[in-house]
């Protein structure tokens, strides 16, 4: 069980909101994200938003050689040069709203070791199984990528930070984070499967069918987050859900991204109680699993805008929201001060 963020500055923060010159009520979600804020850091108000760091995990799923995608493996790499040299959507968001932001090799299919050190430090597998035959990973590899996923978010709190996102990066990432999220809430393939990269009817259709068979595969033995993440996960996904676990537990609130982030912390939520107070959700994604998480987890977005690139560019995008919340909490003037007896 994870401590919650305190409910003595959360209600500090409900009642300054409360006060400040503007109709009660007036600011909407911002008043509940910048309550939140207030909370995680114990402090009303809150501090700014201003040391975010970024970290994205990237993987390659043995289903990405059976059509569940719009995109071939090899994009995975590619992409990870690509977030290395700073040309991704996320490098972009990253750099505008001077977010530090780090790639790692979790699991990538490819020797990735002249993008440097830093980026294969993680390298914990070539790929993780097809799950639709077989397990992603063995448990022991799970609980070495949860341990890695804690000791990176330890790693981002000494470094400074005030604000946490988690983006992910691998063709193919959809399908195990749909089976994890229809696993952990007992739903079906069609409730969770979504087009991901943009697979036409014919793909949609097959994708369901891997899902299936991978949900049928398993049975009742992933009722266990371990056995869930070791079954019908990754080892990319397995170092998210750590990661969030690690967030928690440090009392770091973490803005969260889109299906694949949304079923890391469906799984972490499962293995430690209370890691979903500490995180925010950052959008609605067009994948129906990562909105079933979202509804099931009891988050709102704070954005609506029909993204579904993953990487962490829909919480990349969220966060001047959030960073507006915590400011509007901060510097507002006081309706009393300004008209006593309003
Ligand atoms: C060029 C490119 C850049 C991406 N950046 C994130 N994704 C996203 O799309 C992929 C998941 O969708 P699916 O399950 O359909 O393969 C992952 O790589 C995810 O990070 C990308 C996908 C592509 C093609
Ligand atoms: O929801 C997402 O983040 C998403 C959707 C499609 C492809 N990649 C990521």
């Amino acid at each position: 069980m994870i401590a919650p963020p305190s409910a003595a500055a959360g209600a500090a923060a409900r009642t300054r909101l409360d006060g400040l010159a503007k109709p009660l009520g007036a600011l909407g979600r911002l008043e509940d994200a910048a309550a939140w804020v207030a909370a995680c850091q114990d402090s009303c108000p809150p501090r700014p938003l201003d040391r975010v760091r970024l970290t994205v995990l990237a993987g390659d799923h043995g289903v990405s050689h059976d059509g569940v995608s719009a995109y071939p493996r090899e994009v995975t790499g590619a992409m990870v040069a690509a977030m290395v040299a700073g040309g991704s959507g996320a490098n972009v968001l990253a750099r505008q709203h001077g977010v530090a932001m780090q790639v790692l090799d979790v699991a990538v299919d490819a020797d990735l070791g002249g993008l440097g050190p830093a980026v294969v430090r993680h390298h914990l597998r070539s790929s993780s199984g097809a799950i639709q035959r077989e397990d992603a990973l063995g448990v022991d590899e799970v609980r070495t990528a949860l341990a890695v996923g804690e000791a990176l978010a330890g790693e981002e709190v000494t470094a400074g930070a005030d604000l946490l996102l988690l983006g992910d990066l691998g063709i193919g990432n959809t399908t195990p984070a749909a089976a994890l999220v229809a696993a952990t809430f007992g739903v079906g393939a069609e409730e969770v499967v979504g087009r991901g990269t943009g697979v036409d009817d014919t793909a949609l259709a097959h994708k369901t069918a891997v899902l299936t068979d991978a949900l049928a595969r398993v049975g009742r033995r992933v009722d266990d987050p371990v056995e869930r993440l070791a079954a019908l996960g990754s080892a990319d996904l397995a170092v998210g859900v750590g990661f969030l676990v690690g967030a928690a537990r440090a009392g770091v609130p973490v803005l969260l991204d889109g299906i694949v982030t949304l079923a890391e912390l469906a799984v972490a939520e499962d293995l430690e109680p209370g890691v979903v107070a500490w995180c925010a959700a950052g959008h609605r994604s067009t994948e129906p699993a990562q909105q079933l998480a979202l509804d099931k987890l009891g988050l709102v977005p704070l954005l609506d805008l029909g993204l579904r690139l993953g990487e962490g560019t829909g919480a990349l995008t969220a966060l001047p929201v959030l960073r507006s919340a915590v400011l509007l909490l901060r510097e507002m003037a006081l309706l009393a001060d300004l008209a006593p007896g309003a």
